[in-house]
């Protein structure tokens, strides 16, 4: 059996590439599990800079694998355990947290159709380039569901709230110039140089200042959720850590002197 996700590390990149093309790259129990832990590797490894979140095939990632998922259900109706959901708690959590919270960051490589918890994992990355031809359908109340996979955190912050209940009760396939529009998509690109565009924007992010970009997604996330008081504490704490960082000390020098920094990521 094929390896559902792939994972190689050059240039600082994490690559980390979903390889069920054939069911739309759905996540089944052992792809969701595969994510996850492939994440965790990448979060932990000093040797990756940035990641970068991409499929093999014409979909990015479909979301649950119904397919697998009535199998479940029908196990669940017959002997009552009612487990089917906990695989929220034990993938699609674990999945967004270490998207989100990864210390790098994370570029998604949409290379078609992102629905369901597929479009929750690409509205989790710091950053979003898209083939012209790929779409996003949030795709749950089409199932019956309600948001999981963070959709209800990121979407709103990235379309307002009346866009995103928009999205969520009218579930539809947007393109990727719509998604573009709406703030979704950072970058739209023809989708035969999709994995290279995609690629070259996680190699520039390798080669950044990580601590530095660590610092900024910690800190636009807690100024999601805080006031500004309290931001301004958090920005002066993250501050001072990045400003006794190797890579601020290499930045300034270079400035200086007109050189390029090289950044240690550290
Ligand atoms: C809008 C679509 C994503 C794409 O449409 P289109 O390009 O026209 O492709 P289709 O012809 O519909 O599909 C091609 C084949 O792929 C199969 N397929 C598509 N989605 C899934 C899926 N999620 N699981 C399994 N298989 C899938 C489809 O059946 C076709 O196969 P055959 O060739 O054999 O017929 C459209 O496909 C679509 O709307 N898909 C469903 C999206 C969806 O509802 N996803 C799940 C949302 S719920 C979720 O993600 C998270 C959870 C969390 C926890 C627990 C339980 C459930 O969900």
């Amino acid at each position: 059996m094929a390896d559902t996700v792939l994972y190689d590390v050059t240039d600082g990149v994490g690559t980390i590439t979903l390889n069920r093309p054939d069911a739309m790259n759905a996540m089944n129990t052992e792809a969701k599990a595969a994510l996850r832990d492939t994440l965790r590797e990448a979060a932990a490894d000093p040797a990756v800079r940035a990641v970068l979140l991409t499929a093999t095939g014409r979909a990015f990632c479909v979301g649950q694998d119904l397919k697998e998922h009535i199998g479940l259900l029908a196990e669940d109706r017959a002997t009552g355990s009612g487990q089917t959901m906990s695989t929220v708690r034990e993938h699609y959590n674990p999945i967004v947290t270490a998207l989100a919270g990864m210390p790098k960051p994370v570029v998604a490589g949409v290379n078609g159709v992102a629905a369901g918890a597929g479009a929750g994992f690409a509205l989790a990355a710091d950053f979003r380039v898209v083939a012209d031809t790929a779409s996003f359908n949030t795709s749950f109340a089409g199932v019956a569901l309600t948001a999981d996979s963070g959709i209800s955190w990121t979407l709103p912050r990235l379309v307002g709230q009346g866009r995103a209940a928009d999205l969520l009760l009218f579930p539809r396939s947007i393109t990727a110039q719509e998604a573009y529009d709406l703030g979704i998509a950072n970058k739209v690109v023809p989708a035969a140089d999709l994995a290279a565009e995609a690629a070259a924007v996680a190699r520039t992010l390798a080669a950044g200042p990580t601590a530095a970009y660590a610092a900024i997604k910690e800190s636009l996330a807690f100024g999601a959720g805080h006031t500004l008081t309290e931001t301004l504490a958090k920005e002066e704490e993250l501050q001072t850590r990045a400003g006794a960082s190797e890579d601020h000390h290499i930045a300034v020098e270079a400035f200086v002197k007109k050189e390029k920094p090289r950044f240690l990521g550290r």
